[in-house]
């Protein structure tokens, strides 16, 4: 059974499912609004999708400004990604630049988590080294932008992600046909059971909504959607999506 990790106050993997939203601005300007906007809409957790930032203005030193988001976030939770343009990202990088861009975010404290992408095979332990030393928890990801894999290879994916020492591991699929999602919640149902992590899944899509809402039932822990601009297809407006997940708490969890 999946284990509890605290970011901050907000314990993921226990309860209600916890709700978070992207920053996608490409301006340092910009994501200090969108943080203030996240932040008031309630969220639980706040995922900085750096790599936007990052494609926009590549090479621009960003010291301060992991500092001032904490700071526009409060008690908030900050999730760092840097997500590749293969796994439906903005940033073109080879694994080297990669590892040097999360590393430098983090140096800069800039994530109570990170996300790390399970394809970064070979920069992936320094990075969960380097995650453990500024303290940050590591969230270990996969995405498929093009389609769902059987659920066996979903959840042999998410246990890879455990055993490269992720402290959340979490899936993103693409759903073209209602039996993809099936094949996705099997999936989350499986990890959630044989893993000592929180499990987070969702497949993407307007097929896939339905996953994003009955996350608490099959076990995925955090599901996302959007307060200004969706980061991936499928997401909702947070307000709408928080309603659907305390009543599935309040009626329908296992
Ligand atoms: O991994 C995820 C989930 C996501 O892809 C989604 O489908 O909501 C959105 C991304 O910003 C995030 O990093």
């Amino acid at each position: 059974m999946s284990g509890v990790v605290l970011l901050r106050d907000v314990a993921v993997g226990e309860g209600r499912v916890k709700v978070a939203a992207p920053l996608c601005s490409p301006t340092p300007e910009g994501l200090l609004v969108e943080a203030g906007r996240v932040t008031a809409a309630g969220v639980d957790i706040a995922e900085w999708r750096a790599d936007y930032l990052l494609a926009a203005r590549p090479g621009v030193p960003l010291r301060e400004l992991p500092a001032a988001l904490r700071e526009r976030l409060g008690a908030t939770p900050l999730l760092l990604t840097v997500r590749s343009a293969e796994e439906g990202g903005e940033t073109t990088l080879d694994d080297g630049a990669y590892a040097a861009a999360v590393s430098a975010l983090l140096d800069d404290g800039a994530g109570d988590a990170v996300d790390l992408e399970l394809a970064r095979g070979s920069v992936l332990p320094g990075l969960v080294d380097r995650a453990r030393e500024t303290g940050a928890r590591v969230l270990v990801s996969s995405h498929d932008v093009t389609g769902t894999p059987p659920a066996a290879e979903m959840a042999d994916r998410l246990a890879a992600m455990a055993a490269a020492g992720a402290d959340v591991v979490k899936i993103a699929v693409t759903a073209r046909d209602p039996l993809d999602v099936i094949a996705l919640l099997e999936a989350t149902y499986t990890a959630d059971r044989e893993l000592d992590v929180p499990v987070v899944t969702m497949a993407m899509g307007p097929v896939g909504l339905v996953s994003r809402l009955c996350g608490e039932v099959f076990g995925s822990a955090v599901t996302f959607g959007s307060v200004d601009r969706a980061s991936a297809p499928g997401q909702i407006d947070v307000a709408r999506l928080r309603d659907v997940v305390a009543l599935v708490h309040e009626h329908a969890a296992r």
